[in-house]
């Protein structure tokens, strides 16, 4: 069925059907009020709130879909965009900060192989074979060798092939290192830094609401990275609080009743910050002479 011409009035989104993107997607599009209901098995779900069709794809496909235009936007992993050679076909709107690994070359930790340049002519295997071609063509190229690598596709348990002797080294997917240590393997370079990103076509149908979409995606990044932190301070420590809090564009102060007109002046000061550097700001607030240091989480923004 051509979905393009079958739902002509909505945006088609295409989101990883399962696997380890999936339920971040699903918190994602709902934090971006993109809402739906998914029917048991079927891959395709109709927005109840917005003129879009979400589409559950394998994560592997997406890059096509979005780069070839059947979909104006799509959410996969950075690896599955370049493995799939789609970078330059589509518009890489946001780094979702989710899904984060490395692709690395694993070699067994026992044996004799410690640098990449000892692999050229070897066998290796994976399930990202453009990225490994491309990778030892350049090794092969910088070491000037004409020898060939050979590349072999698997499409899963790739870490079992150096202990079944299929390969002298993998390239695969490592995030906490748990697969690779428990396979004996140790890595020796790195090919990619990956994690999910939203991406949409260069020419979409439907363009004004790609852009509502990114921006709603920015808001709930934007929400899940800063804190809203209000505290009270004189007015004299007010440059030293705001060196401390300046604020994403800047800071909002705003002055407190005066009881007494004889008394220092006081302000209310209001700035995002961010959550992993809360902890230190509110100490460095309260050492400076900041008090009442109140911390907010963000539900949704828009930025
Ligand atoms: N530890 C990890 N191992 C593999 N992929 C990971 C990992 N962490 C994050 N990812 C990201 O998730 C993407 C999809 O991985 P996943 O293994 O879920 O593939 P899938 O094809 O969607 O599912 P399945 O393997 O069940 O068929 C990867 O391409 C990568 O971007
Ligand atoms: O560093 P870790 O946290 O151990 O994660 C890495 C492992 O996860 C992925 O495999 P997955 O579980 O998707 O299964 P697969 O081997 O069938 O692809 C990947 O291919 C590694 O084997």
């Amino acid at each position: 069925m051509d979905l393009v011409n079958h739902l002509p009035d909505r945006l088609l989104f295409a989101v990883p059907k399962k696997g380890r993107l999936y339920e971040k997607c699903c918190q994602l599009l709902s934090g971006c009020d993109i809402q739906f209901r998914r029917s048991n098995r079927l891959d395709i779900a109709l927005s109840t709130n917005l003129p879009i069709a979400l589409i559950f794809l394998p994560a592997a496909d997406i890059p096509i879909f979005v780069g070839d235009g059947n979909c104006d936007l799509g959410i996969t992993g950075l690896d599955q965009i370049k493995e799939a050679d789609m970078f330059d076909s589509i518009e890489d709107l946001l780094d979702l900060n989710f899904g984060k690994c490395k692709l690395q070359i694993q070699v067994p930790a026992a044996g004799d192989i410690k640098k990449p340049e000892q692999l050229i002519g070897k066998k290796i295997v994976s399930s990202f074979t453009k990225l490994s071609t491309d990778y030892f063509n350049d090794l092969a190229a910088q070491n000037k060798s004409s020898e060939k690598t050979s590349i072999r596709y698997v499409g899963g348990s790739v870490e079992a092939s150096c202990a079944l002797g299929v390969a002298d080294a993998i390239v695969d997917l490592v995030e906490s290192g748990e697969t690779m240590k428990a396979a004996g393997l140790e890595a020796i370079d790195t090919l990619l830094d990956t994690s999910a990103h939203l991406i949409s076509s260069k020419k979409p149908k439907f363009p004004e609401l790609v852009d509502k979409i990114h921006q709603r995606f920015e808001g709930v990044m934007a929400a899940q990275k800063y804190v809203l932190c209000t505290y009270n301070a004189p007015r004299s420590i007010l440059p030293t609080c705001l060196e401390i809090t300046p604020g994403r564009r800047s800071a909002t102060i705003s002055a407190l009743e005066q009881k007494d007109p004889k008394a220092e002046e006081w302000v209310s000061i209001s700035s995002m910050i961010e959550q992993k550097k809360a902890g230190d700001i509110m100490d460095d607030l309260k050492k400076v002479g900041a008090s009442d240091i109140l911390l907010f989480e963000l539900r949704n923004c828009r930025v």
